[in-house]
């Protein structure tokens, strides 16, 4: 990478894009809402168990500008910034050319990483390995926590004691452990209604 683009991506003017689709939102709160999806690339909070590894290496994404992805992006409403780790990069021009266009911005996150960006729906889904930074809770409108064994319950419960009173608490369970994890995800919302369940509903519809 030459060093005049290397300067655009620390400003976060170009971006490592791994893929952009126009789906169904498949997860969380805005579940069943149409949505353009935006996948930067580059992470490294390591969930063994995560469904988009390919995504890791920023440097297997082109680095490309903003203004494109706005472009591309500008038919849409509802615009879905992901990863990777989007928070990884500056994604302030990004947002606000997002919003300039009057589209919805939209935010997947682990919280790993320091909150840029102008946000109308920030999805925070804390991870172990990398736990978000303290002031990413007050600002999360759904706190996603992904359940893989049991300890995660009691994990999603510490994280759920950070975020604010209006943040909406979901449990998703983790793909490959689905069949077990989800009755056991039925019986604790049931017992503890202040949790929502959440599924990847676009793998079971086979849509991206
Ligand atoms: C691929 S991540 C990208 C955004 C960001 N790095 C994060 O983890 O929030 C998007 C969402 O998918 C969830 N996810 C990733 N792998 C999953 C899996 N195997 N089962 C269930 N959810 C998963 C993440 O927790 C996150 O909520
Ligand atoms: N349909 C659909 N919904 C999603 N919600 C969050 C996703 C993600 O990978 O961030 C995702 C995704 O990859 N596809
Ligand atoms: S933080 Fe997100 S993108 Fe990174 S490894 Fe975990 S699930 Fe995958
Ligand atoms: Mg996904």
């Amino acid at each position: 990478m030459d060093n005049k683009t290397k300067e655009l991506v620390n400003k976060g003017v170009m971006l490592p894009l791994m893929e952009e689709f126009y789906t169904i939102q498949g997860e969380g709160a805005h579940t069943g809402t149409a949505a353009y999806f935006i996948r930067v690339g580059g992470c490294d909070v390591g969930c063994h168990w995560c469904d988009v590894k390919e995504s890791w290496d920023a440097n297997l994404h082109p680095p490309t500008h903003a203004d494109i992805i706005v472009k591309n992006a500008s038919p849409y409403k509802t615009i879905v910034i992901t990863g990777g780790e989007p928070l990884m990069w500056d994604m302030q021009y990004l947002t606000s050319s997002l919003q300039n266009q009057g589209l919805q911005t939209h935010i997947e996150t682990s919280g790993a990483y320091k909150l840029s960006g102008q946000w109308d729906w920030i999805c925070l889904s804390p991870k172990k390995t990398k736990l978000p930074l303290e002031e990413i809770y007050p600002e999360a409108h759904e706190l996603k926590m992904i359940i893989h064994n049991k300890s995660d319950f009691e994990f999603a419960e510490q994280q759920a004691a950070k975020v604010s009173d209006k943040c909406g608490l979901y449990l998703q369970p983790e793909w490959s452990k689905k069949e077990i994890m989800t009755p056991m995800i039925v019986d604790y919302v049931m017992k503890n209604p202040q949790w929502k369940i959440s599924l990847q509903t676009h793998k079971y519809l086979n849509i991206p």
